[in-house]
């Protein structure tokens, strides 16, 4: 007569029970490490910003079998670019994500002239939400990597005027950055000012599970990430500086079109990206409160570096919610090297 052994798992059940099921809320809380109402507020904010990442998610998987996904939605948004159906729907989800939760007085984001208050929040809710809902949105309807960039300030002051002018601070200002990356697999990466930390989406589960913690940019890479079609709109120290990369061995070009891609192979492998000011457009492309500055204090808790080429992005004060500013960012050395061919 043959037995079973009951207690013996299936391999997957095994590797299930064996592994780290850190859920991002719980490791905001371990990362604070206190437990008071401060501590709970910043997970569940966290924890919301995620959740809007899950819908987003989830309408980027399905989107060639759904009707409105896909293509653009005939508007013009405050930077005067073509607005896509996923960019207004990843705004007006991240919206209704905090509208209902008693944490943000304020949204502000790439798709909206001004910024969103929600007066019911604003006697308990501290914090304003800065955010690119989709970053990258042309990669849409190819069915490639976009990403949402999202910072995190305490509203200082009483904004009794409405136009949130104390968002024009330097980026040390902010309390929580990171980005969600719709890839291969959604990745949700964040900071709080204690280290870098990343969480891939468990479709399975719905959660976002830690997946690394304490990234650190390695100090040099091998890959250089700008959109050389400017070449001729470039000042001559960066066209320099990119002939001067082509003569090295080893080096190779990468870039998506999304920066939260080509951000996220850099952080992990190191490297650098830059979006330069240009002749016809002396501040270049990305939104400084919550493109530049969002990836600044990231990569700088990575242990990389983030500069306009002259001053550190963290110190830069935004004149404008929407400006713009140049980026190098990405690892020490070779920021450095970067920046060398600008003095
Ligand atoms: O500015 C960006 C786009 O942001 P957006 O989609 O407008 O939120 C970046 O993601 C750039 O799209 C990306 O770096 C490519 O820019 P180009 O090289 O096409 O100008
Ligand atoms: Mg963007
Ligand atoms: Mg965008």
């Amino acid at each position: 007569m043959t037995t079973t052994d009951d207690t013996r798992l299936h391999p997957d059940q095994e590797s299930d029970i064996g592994r780290d099921l850190t859920t991002l809320s719980r490791h905001v809380l371990s990362q604070i490490g206190t437990h008071d109402p401060d501590a709970y507020d910043m997970s569940a904010l966290m924890n919301r910003i995620g959740l809007a990442g899950k819908m987003v998610s989830r309408r980027l998987s399905r989107a060639g079998l759904l009707e409105d996904a896909l293509g653009v939605t005939g508007d013009v948004n405050v930077q005067g670019e073509s607005v896509k159906k996923m960019d207004q729907y990843a705004n007006r989800i991240f919206v209704r994500a905090f509208e209902q939760s008693g944490l943000v007085c304020r949204l502000a984001s790439e798709e909206m002239e001004k910024p969103y208050y929600i007066p019911e929040n604003c006697p308990i809710g501290r914090y304003t939400l800065l955010f690119d809902p989709i970053d990258g949105s042309s990669n849409i309807d190819a069915n490639l990597a976009v990403g949402t960039i999202f910072s995190v300030r305490q509203q200082e002051g009483i904004d009794t005027t409405g136009d949130a002018d104390d968002l024009l601070q330097p980026g040390h200002k902010q309390v929580a950055a990171g980005y969600i990356l719709y890839g291969s697999s959604t990745m949700f990466v964040y900071t709080i000012g204690k280290g870098v930390h990343s969480f891939t989406l468990d479709p399975s589960l719905g959660e976002f599970i830690l997946s690394q913690e304490n990234v650190q940019v390695p100090e040099s890479g091998s890959t250089y990430s700008i959109n050389e079609g400017n070449y001729c709109h470039w000042e001559e120290n960066i066209r320099e500086y990119i002939r001067h990369l082509h003569r090295q061995p080893g080096y190779s070009a990468r870039y998506s079109g999304a920066l939260v891609a080509d951000f996220h192979r850099i952080l992990f492998q190191g490297g650098v990206f830059l979006y330069p000011g240009m002749t016809t457009q002396p501040e270049g492309k990305l939104r400084l409160l919550y493109e530049s500055a969002p990836l600044a204090f990231l990569i700088t808790q990575a242990g990389g570096l983030a500069t306009t080429g002259k001053v550190d992005i963290m110190d830069v004060v935004p004149p404008k919610l929407h400006a713009r500013t140049p980026l190098i960012v990405g690892s020490r050395k070779d920021v450095e090297l970067a920046t060398s061919f600008m003095k």
